[in-house]
């Protein structure tokens, strides 16, 4: 008999992602979200204390650049040279999605031009409408505040796994590659059968996601039983999900859940993740403290500036399969390695093309 699953848990952050408040998070939060992280995957934070003037303020912005008439948003539209801005193609799986976005990520030399070579990150470089003053400002006072919150929440899931709090913050530190995405999910349109999903099921392959979704429900998360649960909006929440990377920190004790986005009906839906994700230079493996003789290392390390790339070259591609930790996982059936080679022979192809 299949047991009966519940939606992911709502915790009650005690206010610790308050702007100024640098105490350890309290132990009870750090449990509450070790238990979550190490089942559903997902949890939504509540009474969190993140600044609410700044997530309405990027909400505005969000509304009002994906109001804009297509031929501006196409000018920002994202290349295959650069996973920044714009898209309305997106793949998720090698399937189309219905929806349009926006991503843009951190930059190193805020001082210089977005396109300066100092500027070039693995993820690409920024670029931004013209004339949009407001949206910019917006999204990069908002940007700050997520990059603040997920340390803070870095600390949480560090004491949750028994860890010293900044035990894991080197992996970020300087030079974290997180990027947040703007997702506006169009209504479908009357009478259309819905062959596609709003985002096809997959699961986010940096450490930790924080997620704004408006009141519109869609979200779906795969619980341990084998059935899609909603992830209900809650108004003011942050909906919080392990990465790929933290499933390989901690040897498979937190999960990275599968979800997915159904398409809109009768509604638009947007949402805002924050991918927080490691530096390029770091190298992911199952950590020490969560191997022993019963939990041998579930994954060879992962170069995460590679990992990245590859994934990337999926988002355009539908030629093989897009890389997943899976990839990694030791006695899996396919091995990185085969990954990597089908990749550059890929890459041999299309250049003798
Ligand atoms: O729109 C959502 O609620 C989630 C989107 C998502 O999973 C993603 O962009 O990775
Ligand atoms: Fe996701």
């Amino acid at each position: 008999m299949r047991a009966a699953m519940a939606p992911p848990p709502v915790i009650d952050g005690q206010q610790f992602l308050a702007p100024g408040n640098t105490a350890p998070p309290p132990a009870e939060v750090a449990k509450a979200i070790a238990q979550a992280a190490s089942t559903a995957g997902f949890f939504q934070l509540v009474n969190h204390g993140a600044d609410a003037e700044l997530l309405a303020r990027m909400t505005a912005a969000m509304h009002a650049f994906f109001d804009l008439p297509l031929e501006e948003k196409l000018k920002v539209r994202r290349a295959e040279t650069n996973a920044m801005g714009y898209a309305n193609d997106e793949l998720t799986k090698q399937t189309r999605d219905l929806k349009e976005l926006f991503d843009f990520c951190r930059v190193p030399h805020p001082e210089l031009p977005d396109d300066h070579p100092s500027n070039l990150t693995i993820e690409g470089y920024n670029r931004w409408p013209e004339g949009q003053p407001e949206f910019r400002a917006a999204m990069t006072a908002y940007y700050g505040e997520m990059e603040r919150c997920s340390f803070r929440l870095l600390e949480a899931f560090c004491l949750g796994l028994g860890l010293e709090r900044t035990a894991l913050h080197h992996l970020f530190e300087g030079q974290h590659t997180g990027f947040l995405r703007l997702n506006y999910y169009p209504v479908l349109p009357e009478g259309e059968q819905a062959k596609q999903m709003g985002v096809h099921h997959h699961t986010d392959a940096g450490f930790l996601t924080i997620l704004v979704q408006d009141e519109v429900p869609g979200l779906q998360t795969l619980d341990s039983g084998g059935q899609w649960q909603l992830v209900q909006p809650i108004p003011g929440a942050l909906t919080i999900n392990v990465g790929d990377q933290c499933q390989v920190l901690s040897n498979d004790r937190f999960k990275a859940p599968l979800h997915r986005v159904l398409p809109s009906r009768g509604r638009k839906r947007y949402s805002a993740p924050f991918f927080f994700n490691p530096r390029p230079d770091a190298d992911v493996a199952p950590l020490p403290m969560f191997i022993d003789e019963e939990h041998p290392p579930a994954f060879r390390p992962i170069n995460w500036g590679r990992f990245r790339s590859l994934r990337f070259a999926g988002d355009y591609s539908d030629l093989g399969e897009e890389v997943q930790i899976s990839h990694y996982r030791l006695g899996g059936k396919a091995a990185a390695a085969a990954v990597e080679d089908a990749a550059a022979q890929a890459a041999a192809c299309a250049a003798s093309a």
